[in-house]
């Protein structure tokens, strides 16, 4: 896998990452295979897929957190990434799990500004144990606030949470998103919160990207927005669900 960091164009214009190629197998079974794409700054882009197409593959490609994989990939900023566990340490308070490995002056002011953003200002010297699962989820989104990223990769960040709190998750998402203005890569199965959240789509099948398309809705957007059904069952169509299957958009 070739990283590169490019010179040449401005930070402001250049994608935050950009992948060329990329290629990955899993002994016979090849599960990308010639994937290209680009993330413009601030942009937040869905990547769906059915079980098993290589989405989260592709993230932890993107990530450089995958040294088998081939092709290239070039990023231009930091970047953060944000699982559907929240992957707290145990044996560490929330404050000292958000500040892990990050550098530099002012980290316990940061730590307590991206904790007051995710709604837990008090909640800093707290145990990892004695959080709800969406409490320890906001913990997780404080942990990449703090990192200044320009690229959060978010893998199904949502996935393990009950109905109501996915979709405080979701609009906590969306003003983090309208303050900070990170681009996204934002790993989900559900069309609904692809476009709820996402500034364009793609679409991931039989090792490739075969679907690219923009969220052309204004914001903010609510789960019932009236925009919402020709996009929901064009992207279920691309995703092989069939229309008498329309309400569930799950895939
Ligand atoms: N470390 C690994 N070793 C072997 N096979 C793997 C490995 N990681 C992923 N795979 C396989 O690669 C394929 C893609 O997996 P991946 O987890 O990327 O899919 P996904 O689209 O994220 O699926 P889901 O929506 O179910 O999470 C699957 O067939 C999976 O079994």
């Amino acid at each position: 896998m070739a990283t590169r960091t490019p010179g040449g164009l401005s930070t402001a214009t250049r994608p935050v990452v950009t992948a060329h190629g990329v290629r990955r197998a899993f002994g016979e079974t090849v599960v990308l295979d010639g994937v290209d794409l680009a993330i413009a700054p601030g942009e937040v882009v869905a990547l769906l897929g059915g079980s098993g197409s290589g989405k989260s593959t592709l993230l932890r490609i993107l990530a450089g957190l995958d040294p088998e994989a081939t092709g290239e990939i070039t990023r231009t900023g930091s970047q953060a990434v944000v699982f559907q566990e929240h992957r707290l340490l145990p044996w560490k308070r929330v404050a000292d799990n958000v500040s892990l490995g990050v550098p530099g002056a002012g980290v316990r002011q940061r730590v307590a500004a991206a904790l007051a953003e995710v709604g837990l200002a008090e909640r800093g010297r707290a145990w990892p144990a004695e959080l709800s699962g969406g409490q320890a989820q906001r913990v997780a989104f404080a942990r990449a606030l703090v990192r200044e990223p320009a690229l959060m990769l978010l893998d199904e960040p949502f996935g393990a949470l009950d109905a109501l709190t996915r979709l405080k998750m979701q609009t906590l998402f969306g003003r983090l998103h309208a303050e900070h203005g990170f681009a996204a890569l934002l790993v989900t199965h559900d069309v609904d919160e692809a476009l709820l959240l996402a500034d364009r789509t793609l679409v991931l099948d039989d090792g490739r990207i075969v679907e690219d398309a923009p969220v052309p809705l204004s914001r903010p957007r609510a789960p019932d927005h009236p925009g919402f059904g020709p996009l929901r069952r064009h992207l279920l169509d691309r995703l092989g669900v069939r229309p008498d299957q329309d309400g569930d958009a799950g895939t």
